[in-house]
């Protein structure tokens, strides 16, 4: 049946196993009833499993793939298991199990062996469309209208494991000879299509060993998250301000960006975040960056700089609903009450930030959700209300800072990036410049 994950392109390679495979279903099962209580984010429940048990690099692979094939398609892995004997999440692991069949069939009962071959039968014209979207039902209506016919596309790539980008500093190394670099080392990359700064690896090795990520070379980026950065455009001496910088990832290009000159500002109400930012500024050598934990978004530190800043990213707080092919769970822990919130924060911290800008600087605004709430609703009040602001084309910003075919990454005035579209996870991004 098409359904079933044998074995993804990320998956662990064909080889010895270091453990019986019922001893693995088991951690599996085990991990997932955690996973699924939903009360912390997946990616953080894994690490903390795999810190507790130990387990080897193929099998902590399959572990991770397994649980992550379940979030993806837990509408149809559910109604599957309705039929099958056993605890639940055993049943769900077994169907998500992320190694060859046979491995597997090591584990089974006569019972499940049984059962799992009738699942295989299951076409997928058989099902409910809940069952073939692996959507929540709040999640439906507002994509549905929002895409039409690419409804369906979208969902296939957002049910899809995504993709490894890296971003070259360009402070340090040239994109072309960090390339060749990687090669050396058998790691196989392309030049992202857009993001002059990206590459796109067609593997993913272990990166933290390699001496390009050691002394600062290169970061682990989506080419959509680079993109952002771009928009900027932050040059030499300017002050800038990354209002919602969080671990830094966007820090990291803007510093860059500005050659390590001027100032920038890394704010965040998280200093646990910013805490992450240290040792990546360290590898970068950027000595711009001031990262400030701040109370709320209407901070007095905020005050004290208001009409003096020449950029102010903001790259808000939101649901996450972009990045489903990374984070699955987030589609399972959203809520429109939760979206309701969110929203009201995104518009409160605009509104904030754009008081930073001095006359003729640049105010970017950019979520990684798909939602169209988050984003293009957020975007038009803040316009609506604020007419010394005049917004820029995402389009015209994008190619006279030579990123050729800028305009099929947008709609309207707005950056709109799609993972069945742009391969890269689901971005938004509005620009304006103060009068
Ligand atoms: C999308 S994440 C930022 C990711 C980061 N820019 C990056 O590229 O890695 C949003 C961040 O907004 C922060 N945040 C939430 N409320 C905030 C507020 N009122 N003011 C500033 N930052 C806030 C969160 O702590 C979180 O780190």
């Amino acid at each position: 049946m098409v359904f079933l994950v044998a074995g993804s392109a990320w998956g662990p390679a064909v080889g010895q196993w270091g453990m019986h495979p019922n001893a693995l279903l088991d951690s599996c099962t085990v991990l997932l009833k955690q996973v699924l209580r939903f009360d912390h984010p997946a990616d953080m429940v894994v690490s903390r499993h795999f810190r507790e048990q130990r387990l080897g690099p193929r099998e902590r692979a399959t572990v991770a793939e397994t649980i992550y094939t379940v979030l993806r398609k837990k509408n149809l892995f559910t109604y599957l298991a309705q039929h099958g004997s056993g605890p639940t999440e055993r049943r769900l692991s077994i169907l998500g199990f992320a190694a060859e069949r046979d491995f597997l069939l090591g584990a089974l009962t006569d019972q499940e062996k049984d059962w799992l071959a009738r699942c295989d039968q299951v076409k997928p014209e058989d099902l409910m469309e809940l069952h073939r979207h692996n959507l929540p039902a709040w999640l439906v209506e507002p994509l549905k209208a929002q895409l039409g016919d690419d409804f369906w596309p979208l969902v296939e790539s957002l049910n899809a494991p995504a993709g490894l980008d890296l971003r070259v500093n360009t402070l340090k190394d040239k994109r072309a000879e960090v390339q060749k670099e990687l090669a050396k080392a058998a790691i196989k990359t392309v030049a992202t299509p857009y993001s002059p700064w990206g590459l796109r690896m067609t593997t993913k090795p272990a990166l933290n060993k390699l001496d390009a990520f050691t002394r600062g070379a290169i970061e682990v980026q989506d080419e959509g998250s680079q993109l952002l950065a771009l928009l900027v455009d932050a040059k030499r001496g300017e002050m800038v301000v990354d209002f919602c910088a969080g671990a830094g990832g966007k820090t990291l290009a803007l510093g860059a960006s500005m050659r390590n000159t001027g100032r920038l500002y890394a704010f965040d109400t998280s200093g646990h975040r910013l805490d992450a930012l240290k040792p990546r500024l360290a590898r970068s050598g950027l000595s711009n960056v001031h990262p400030v934990a701040i109370a709320h978004e209407r901070d007095d530190r905020i005050k004290r700089l208001a009409g003096k800043i020449d950029r102010v990213l903001i790259d808000a707080p939101c649901s996450g609903l972009g990045t489903l092919r990374r984070n699955p769970d987030l589609k399972w822990r959203q809520s429109p009450k939760a979206i309701e919130e969110l929203t009201a924060k995104q518009a409160a911290i605009l509104q904030s930030a754009a008081r930073l800008l001095k006359p003729g600087g640049r105010l970017v605004y950019a979520t990684c959700s798909v939602l169209r709430d988050e984003n293009e609703a957020i975007a038009q009040a803040f316009g609506d209300a604020n007419k010394d602001f005049t917004p820029l084309e995402a389009s015209d910003v994008l190619t006279h800072l030579g990123v050729e075919g800028a305009a099929k990454l947008c709609s309207g005035p707005y950056l709109r990036l799609w993972p069945y579209l742009h391969q890269t996870d689901g971005f938004f991004a509005a620009v304006w410049q103060k009068i």
